[in-house]
């Protein structure tokens, strides 16, 4: 019989634990304890009267709350032997009254113990739920009542310190100080347990184990509770190969294991408080609070040492498996394997396992019967899962000003002021969901209108935009310029198509940023370009150049008396870098005595926004570093709208319109040679019960459908240690948490081409079914301007957990591709929305998964028409369509996704980029050149 020797071996004993607690070799003379006694004091409030009162009652009703704060001053007053007894006794009383509330728990929900309302019944079925709680409730008080004497005064703190074993830290000193080295050992490694981190702890262990020579034996855990025991002393026998010593401590341990579990569950009533007034929302908020704490009972009770032991519980089914066989009890080795595989039956070693039973003892798969305490409880923990899963997708969730009851409201005025401060307006909130983030504001940064914001640029985007740098006009003083009149000269001179396109990059980073600081500023009025250009500063030739200066973000260099002194009532500047800059290279902001009140490392994405009076500085980067970024400036007055920037945007547009003209075939035209290629329309606006919709068959062959595919998973192949290449593909979808979602963009994939991981085929396959995708949109629809790539992503979405579940959530949720989808149906044409996407197709690469059916659908999310996607079908509609992707039940649904705009501004540059790449490569391949740097 097989058997994971090294995994179960690996699983570590009371040794290998022991290690990580004493190994540190520190040298410590005295012991040194540090305990915050303030928290505990008030723990005394029970009053004078009656702490002297209890001096003269019996022992007995003296419950912990007491005995620890007695403990306490005890400990305060050095009186050592009372300070060992009474936190002793307060300990003891602590878990016997928590023992009692669990009985009563268990008593009350079995039955064992009846309520004086068990007779009260309702024939009404909106009573039966009263009625149950009712008697619960009165049922878990009477046995609280019969069962505790006195009561203690218990509140959350004091219930937290005995949780988090605080007192054994007491416990701890007084013994040492009274010479029971032995039993503060003990207590110190029981409190370590709980309390990892704690240094002091650890030095105190490493005391009694060197300095006070305590055996590691010796440290016992004094809260252990059965089956860990147990559980250890199995490892021990199965390290020993003492076969029956397994079995016997593997059953004890399982033994008392159920009954742990059956307490934490009930235990986990006593979780979470009602909130709020009203009586379905609390008690309904409250139930998730209990079956999330009931769901991490596994993970609590499988904590033996100081962290949760993966497969605690399914492991004991491994070696009883083990033990059995070893010992020839064949069908109870059967029973475990059966067992073991009810919590995972694909475990290709206990499958093998199963098999070799088979043959030995005749058994069919029906003979394999899981043990029934197991049964159940994985049972029981699938439909928690279930049922929260649910939950989580559907149920309502309370907002932050629900329900609040007066002691609460205080508290909320103050967490939505704080929101309120942290998040200027609800456009900043929403450019944080973006990935734009905030990183300082004017209050932190000692003057008005001053903020730092990261991520305004993607990587890509920087990438473009240097391109443009490139192009830079002659360097004074160590600065150069790019303008918009220097680029226009430079269009009419050569148009080419990728500098036209970046270009557009430009334009739209900066609307981009420009949009981003009004929000940020709320000025009165709009801001209006005044300036638009990129700087790139480096090192001057000669050095005398900056030596009474300060350099300056646009490229300037200023004395400190030529600094304004007073801010600008209608300018503003922003800057965005475009590079990373690792040394030097700082932004400063300034104060009137030329000191720095901040400073800001340069890196792609970054914004640095100021007042355009305000005083700041930069640091020039070290030699052969060049530090570029857009400068814009802003102006409150629409009449100083720049210029420059219009003429470019309609330059752009003309040069656009006669490279497409020439190039322009009628649709007629291009439709018949679709069809003579084997393209059949199979479905319109008719069959799919909406205007702009159709499905073409035929638009890729078996071949090039796998090729894509491949290219798709190319990225994932990768694996870590390509971080600078590709950022990690998101493995979870960010739709539902059944599937992994890959993906690729032409950007990616040209680059993994460069490196040699995607073949130019692949590309080349990419970038040919793109465009034919793009064409037939858009002579279809018979449009009369052209249709441009907005964005082109090649997916992949796959099952986690196969059919297993009954899953009741989308792949992709409905929703429109250009407007955000409101509840009451409408959608609108706003931020954050991709507005600029006209029309949408996906090209479908296989058919071999199950669900995933691709739907358009009403405004009301109910669906219309579905659609099964297999290779060469293409599904093209205007982008305004509701629709959304019915959930993939199992293996792997890989589609090409593109999104076509008819605003040329929005270009996606990487085709163009690609296509020049690729031709290269090409090029490389006839002439058996090297590829050369991007
Ligand atoms: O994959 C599909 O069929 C549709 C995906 C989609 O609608 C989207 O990504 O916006
Ligand atoms: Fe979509």
């Amino acid at each position: 019989i097989e058997n994971e020797d090294s995994q179960l071996a690996s699983k570590g004993g009371l040794n290998a634990e022991a290690e990580t607690i004493v190994h540190k070799d520190v040298d410590i003379v005295e012991i040194d304890v540090k305990i915050d006694t303030t928290e505990q004091i008030e723990i005394k409030a029970t009053g004078n009267a009656k702490a002297a009162a209890d001096t003269i009652l019996k022992e007995d009703d003296v419950t912990f709350d007491q005995l620890y704060a007695e403990g306490v001053k005890a400990y305060d007053n050095q009186l050592w032997y009372s300070c060992a007894t009474k936190i002793e006794r307060a300990i003891k009383d602590y878990r016997n009254y928590k023992n009692v509330l669990s009985d009563c728990r268990l008593d009350c929900s079995k039955g064992v113990r009846s309520s004086k309302l068990s007779n009260l019944t309702s024939k009404f079925a909106e009573f039966t739920t009263y009625v149950k709680f009712l008697t619960a409730a009165d049922c878990f008080r009477r046995c609280k009542d019969e069962s505790l004497t006195t009561h203690p005064r218990v509140t959350e703190k004091l219930e937290n310190a005995f949780e988090k074993r605080k007192p054994y830290m007491y416990l701890q000193f007084c013994q040492f100080k009274l010479d029971r080295v032995k039993e503060a050992a003990s207590a110190a490694y029981t409190y370590y347990l709980s309390n990892p981190d704690d240094v002091d702890i650890k030095h105190n262990i490493v005391f009694y184990r060197d300095k006070a020579l305590v055996k590691e034996s010796d440290f016992l855990d004094l809260e252990i509770k059965p089956y860990k025991e147990h559980y250890i002393r199995t490892l021990l026998a199965y390290g020993n190969k003492y076969w029956k010593g397994v079995i016997n401590h593997a059953e004890l341990c399982l033994e008392d294991y159920w009954k742990q579990d059956e307490r934490c569950r009930a235990d986990c009533e006593a979780q979470g408080r009602m909130k709020g007034n009203e009586f379905s929302t609390g008690v309904a908020d409250l139930i998730i609070t209990i079956i999330t704490c009931q769901l991490n009972c596994e993970e609590t009770l499988s904590v033996v040492y100081t962290d949760p032991i993966q497969f605690f519980l399914r492991d004991m089914f491994h070696y009883l498996q083990f033990a059995y066989y070893q010992t020839n009890e064949l069908e109870k080795s059967a029973e475990a394997t059966a067992t073991f595989l009810t919590f995972n039956s694909s475990h290709a070693v206990m499958k093998e396992n199963k098999e070799l039973l088979k043959k030995k003892l005749g058994y069919t798969n029906d003979d394999f019967i899981p043990r029934k305490e197991a049964a159940e409880y994985l049972n029981r923990k699938r439909e928690m899962q279930d049922i929260m899963d649910f939950i989580n997708k559907n149920y309502k969730w309370p907002d932050i000003n629900e329900e609040v009851d007066e002691d609460e409201f205080k508290d909320t005025l103050d967490r939505m002021e704080a929101a309120e401060a942290e998040h200027p307006n609800d456009w900043i909130t929403r450019y944080e969901k973006l990935g734009m983030h905030l990183i300082a504001k004017s209050t932190d940064l000692n003057r008005p209108e001053r903020f730092v914001t990261d991520g305004l640029l993607k990587e890509e985007q920087c990438e473009e935009m240097l391109i443009l740098a490139n192009k830079l006009r002659g360097a004074t003083q160590g600065s150069a310029l790019f303008d918009l009149k220097l680029a226009q000269q430079q269009l009419l001179e050569n148009p080419e198509e990728d500098f036209e396109a970046s270009l557009r990059q430009f334009i739209r980073a900066a609307e981009v940023v420009k949009h981003y600081t009004q929000s940020y500023l709320e000025p009165e009025s709009a801001l209006y370009f005044k300036y638009t250009s990129i700087v790139c500063w480096s090192q001057p030739e000669d050095s005398d150049v900056l030596k009474d200066c300060y350099p300056q973000e646009d490229g300037t260099c200023i004395t400190f008396e030529s600094m304004s002194d007073e801010l600008f009532s209608d300018g503003f500047t922003t800057v965005t870098y475009l590079n990373n800059v690792d040394e030097d290279g700082d932004f400063l902001f300034l104060n009137e005595n030329k000191g720095v009140d901040s400073s800001f490392g340069v890196k792609c994405g970054r914004t640095v926004g100021f007042n355009t009076g305000d005083r700041h500085a930069i640091t020039v980067p070290k030699k052969g570093t060049k530090r570029c970024a857009m400068v814009f400036r802003y102006t409150t007055y629409r009449s100083d709208d720049e210029k420059d920037f219009k003429d470019l945007i309609v330059l752009l547009h003309r040069v656009d319109e006669l490279r497409m003209g020439n190039a322009q075939k009628t649709s007629k035209e291009v439709l018949q040679n679709f069809k003579e290629r084997g393209v059949k329309i199979v479905k319109n606006g008719e069959d799919l019960k909406g205007k702009e919709r159709f499905v073409a068959d035929g638009m890729a062959s078996d071949e090039q459908c796998e090729t894509l595919r491949n290219v798709a998973l190319s990225l994932s192949l990768l694996g870590d240690g390509y971080g600078h290449l590709v950022s990690k593909p998101s493995f979870i979808s960010p739709h539902t948490e059944h599937e992994r979602y890959q993906g690729i963009t032409v950007y990616r994939a040209t680059k993994l081409m460069h490196q040699g991981l995607i073949s130019p085929y692949g590309l080349k396959s990419f970038l040919e079914l793109s465009e034919n995708a793009r064409l037939l949109v858009e002579k279809y629809f018979n449009l009369t301007k052209p249709l441009y790539f907005d964005y082109t992503h090649l997916v992949c979405r796959t099952a986690v957990d196969d059919s297993k579940y009954n899953r009741q959530d989308l792949s992709h949720p409905v929703h429109a591709d250009n407007c955000n989808l409101q509840p009451d149906g409408s959608c609108t044409k706003d931020f954050p929305a991709f507005t600029q996407r006209d029309y949408s197709a996906l090209l479908y690469l296989n058919s071999d998964f199950e669900g995933g059916e691709f739907f358009f659908a009403h405004a009301n999310k109910s669906e219309q028409v579905s659609l099964r996607p297999k290779c060469g079908r293409l599904v093209g509609f205007n982008a305004g369509n509701f629709h959304g992707v019915k959930a993939v039940k199992s293996g792997q649904r890989c589609a090409l996704a593109l999104w076509f705009t008819l605003n040329p501004n929005f270009k996606e540059l990487a085709h163009i980029q690609a296509r020049k790449v690729l031709k290269q490569a090409e090029a490389d391949l006839k002439t058996g050149n090297q590829h050369q740097e991007l």
